[in-house]
């Protein structure tokens, strides 16, 4: 079965086109696939499908398996791989996802390739009725949860995905595979969450690192980039236009005041392309 291998800023993906509906098993095969010793080794596969409610489909799933209902990075590598590979023809189309229709816009470079994608991510939900959390409804903003005796201040909302944050002085002290599970397996948060450490920069930047629900830390995290964006403005620590910077770069995220929209715009790359041997 042929694939390519993509990434947004190191948050790697395996992609496969089902044009005819195999009826794969593609919650198993990512659990083979994304294995970095015996598999190709990636955070997720993502599964190219015909739509009969956008131009295309998108399906995004863990390394654990568990389908998500929208994948920011990934979704730049799709409008990418779509619009490369002439399945798309326009610069501006839409996506169907189990998180709504979206809608990216690629902006070509040199090569006659998309380079960059700036995608309209839809609106956050800071309604806790949406946010997988008990409680009266309301938005979760700069709210204590005790972990191990630990008091950390978060604020959680959906992003196509549920994320949920904290502020810390400096993120690269934290122990993401200690801490990051505690907080996505927490009881608070019946579909699990992604996890996001924020630091501060200034208030048009903010440093993040992310456990992802269903694939632990990743080098990078799309809806976890915009949400941390939503996030810091809703408690005061930035303006609307916010820089993220990741691992390997920087996504830039506008809370669209007129709209209410979220809009992401980041880089896409190929990794490499491969056959993989069905058993
Ligand atoms: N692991 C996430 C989905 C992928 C999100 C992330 N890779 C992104 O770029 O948005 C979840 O199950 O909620």
């Amino acid at each position: 079965m042929k694939f390519v291998k993509m990434h947004g800023l190191g948050n790697d993906f395996v992609f496969f086109e089902d044009k005819n509906g195999s009826g794969k098993d593609f919650s198993q095969l990512a659990v083979q696939l994304c294995d970095r010793h015996t598999g190709i080794g990636a955070d997720g596969i993502i599964v190219i499908v015909p739509s009969d409610k956008a131009d295309v489909r998108m399906r995004i799933i863990n390394a654990d398996g568990s389908e998500a209902e929208m994948c920011g990075n990934g979704i730049r590598c799709f409008a990418k791989y779509v619009y490369d590979h002439q399945i798309i023809d326009k610069k501006q189309f839409t996506i169907e996802t189990l998180a709504g229709i979206m809608k990216p816009e690629v902006i070509i470079g040199n090569d006659g390739k998309v380079s960059l994608v700036t995608i309209n991510m839809g609106k956050p939900f800071t309604d806790r009725a949406l946010i997988p959390m008990n409680g009266p409804a309301g938005p979760v903003v700069d709210e204590p949860i005790n972990i191990d005796g630990t008091v950390y201040k978060i604020t959680s909302l959906l992003m196509g995905v549920p994320h949920t944050m904290t502020y810390m002085r400096d993120v690269d002290t934290v122990d993401l595979p200690v801490l990051g599970p505690k907080f996505e397996t927490n009881p608070l948060f019946p579909r699990k969450t992604n996890m996001n450490f924020i630091q501060v920069v200034d208030n048009k930047t903010i440093k993040v690192r992310t456990w992802e629900r269903g694939a632990g830390a990743t080098l990078a995290c799309g809806t976890g980039s915009c949400a941390c964006a939503v996030g810091s403005y809703l408690n005061g620590f930035t303006g609307r236009s916010v820089d993220v910077n990741l691992y390997l770069g920087t996504l830039h995220i506008e809370y669209n005041e007129e709209d209410g929209n979220v809009y992401m715009t980041g880089p896409a790359a190929v990794s490499f392309e491969g056959e993989w041997m069905d058993e």
